[in-house]
């Protein structure tokens, strides 16, 4: 992981989304990398995103993990693709499957998996895992916007 992490690569007009901006002052800053050809974030989610019940997470907090890791790695690929610094993507669609109640205070690992890339949209699976348990699958389309390309 000696590269940077591909919200890091984000140009600073881009960078400001609460999820994964690094120039938001109070929003989560999510990281992602490469893991050979699959992406990982890691998360550890604070209390004050419980959910229904003590314990575990908020199914928001863990939709907005799937978006915004999908949209670091649907960047990353096509920059990867194209041979180009890192461009920015907004999420055209997002679907998440809840599998199981998903923990707070665990490291969450958020994978990614490109599905397609063609032309300006990238389509990725996600899978959120905690301590070993699938809690949460997800898939994302993600479009290029039109002056980054
Ligand atoms: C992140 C920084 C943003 C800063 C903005 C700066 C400048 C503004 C410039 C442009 C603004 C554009 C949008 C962004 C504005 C604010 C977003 C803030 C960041 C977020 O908070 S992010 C979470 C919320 N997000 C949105 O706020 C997106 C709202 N939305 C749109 O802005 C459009 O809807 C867009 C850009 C998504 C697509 O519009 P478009 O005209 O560029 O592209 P087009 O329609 O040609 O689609 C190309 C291919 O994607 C497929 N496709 C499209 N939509 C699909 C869907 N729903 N399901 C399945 N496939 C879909 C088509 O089927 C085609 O695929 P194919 O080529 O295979 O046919």
């Amino acid at each position: 992981m000696s590269e940077p992490a591909f919200q890091d690569q984000y140009p600073d007009d881009y960078a400001h989304c609460y999820g994964c901006g690094r120039l938001h002052a109070e929003g989560h800053h999510l990281k992602s990398y490469w893991d050979g050809e699959e992406t990982v974030c890691r998360y550890t989610p604070d209390p004050k995103y419980t959910g229904g019940f003590p314990g575990f997470l908020y199914g928001g907090m863990i939709a907005s993990l799937i978006d915004c890791h999908g949209a670091g790695t649907a960047a990353a690929a096509k920059a990867r693709q194209d041979g180009k610094p890192i461009s920015r993507f907004v999420t055209a669609s997002l679907k998440v499957d809840y599998l199981a109640p998903t923990p707070i205070n665990t490291e969450l690992e958020i994978r990614g998996k490109v599905v397609e890339i063609k032309g300006r949209k990238v389509i990725v699976d996600l899978v959120v895992f905690a301590a070993g348990t699938t809690c949460a699958t997800g898939t994302v389309v993600m479009v290029q916007l039109k002056e980054q390309n």
